[in-house]
């Protein structure tokens, strides 16, 4: 990593548009994990899309930051944008990008070259796809998928060390080890999913980047793998940005929610004020587009309890 590429400076905390005291009393003492400012990007086609106008948020470590907002407003885009993940005809035309490592160096996400990148990518920063679950190579062991993630990270780790850690990586996320000698398409689209999980959790990342995850899954799958996420989050301390559009999915699994709306983050505020008291008029009415609120899934924001 070059001298350039790295900083010292620890950004000043933001708060985001239309949040309450409460949220400032939230971020009290909290280390901030990731920032992005004033990230702008475009697709450059005919006319050009302003996909994401000037996004400025920061996520802290350990919390589960909530993505939230319809389709097309921009979301993945963005999400990507903080990996470098943008393939042409998307261009991140200006803003910064600053990863807070736990050594205490800064590295500033968009100076980082091609190598430097992958170096970075899945170690600081993993992703899941909500198509990952079938990007698994459905003709290569589970076993080999999660070897080559070692061997190209941490080449110093011999046979045994891998065949250890790849086991209590599938443990970890509810997968029966024995299943290490499966080749995906031997799997269920939930426990595929779980694999993949198991991948992008490999190298300890301090950050997961979760674009619809669970999505494709049915609803008991689902909620099985979001409970899992959850705890490993407690036990590793990784900290989750969950996109979807399943506003009341993030109202039980977030600790804040933004919410974009065309290419901007409208309202950034705690789960709690933002179902309590949302102060956009766009999230009022992404609230109360969710009947499910009212029901069975609404009892879980008034008792706290995780069903
Ligand atoms: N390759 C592309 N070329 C041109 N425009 C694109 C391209 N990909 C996305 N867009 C546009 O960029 C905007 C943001 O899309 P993005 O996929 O980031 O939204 P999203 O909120 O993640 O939606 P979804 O939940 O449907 O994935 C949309 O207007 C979309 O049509």
């Amino acid at each position: 990593m070059s001298p350039d590429t790295l900083t010292t400076s620890r950004p000043v905390e933001q708060t985001g548009p239309l949040s309450l005291p409460g949220h400032a009393e939230y971020l009290r003492g909290l280390e901030p994990v990731l920032t992005a400012t004033d990230v702008t990007i475009d697709y450059l086609v005919e006319p050009p899309v302003h996909a994401v106008k000037n996004v400025s948020l920061t996520l802290h470590r350990g919390e589960i930051l909530g993505l939230a907002g319809e389709s097309g407003c921009g979301k993945s885009t963005f999400a990507y944008g903080l990996d470098r993940l943008l393939k042409a005809p998307a261009d991140l035309r200006s803003g910064a990008v600053t990863f807070h490592d736990q050594s205490g160096t800064d590295i500033d996400v968009l100076g980082l070259s091609g190598e430097q990148l992958r170096a970075f990518r899945w170690d600081k920063i993993s992703m899941v796809f909500q198509g990952a679950m079938n990007s698994l190579n459905p003709v290569i062991s589970v076993k080999k998928q999660l070897f080559d993630v070692f061997s190209t990270h941490r080449p110093g780790m011999s046979k045994k060390e891998m065949l250890a850690e790849s086991q209590e990586l599938l443990r970890m996320v509810g997968v029966d080890p024995q299943r290490i000698d499966s080749f995906a398409h031997e799997l269920s689209g939930g426990m595929r999913q779980r694999v993949m999980i198991a991948m992008a959790l490999a190298l300890r990342p301090q950050v997961m980047i979760m674009d619809e995850p669970t999505t494709a899954l049915d609803v008991v799958v689902q909620r099985g793998i979001l409970r899992e996420i959850m705890r490993l989050r407690e036990q590793l301390g990784f900290a989750v940005v969950f996109i979807t559009h399943d506003l009341p999915l993030l109202l039980e699994i977030s600790d804040r929610i933004a919410v974009m709306l065309q290419g901007e983050i409208v309202e950034l505020n705690t789960s709690a004020d933002i179902y309590r008291s949302a102060q956009h008029e766009y999230t009022r009415k992404l609230l109360s587009s969710f009947p499910s609120l009212t029901g069975d899934r609404g009892s879980f924001i008034r008792t706290g309890e995780v069903v």
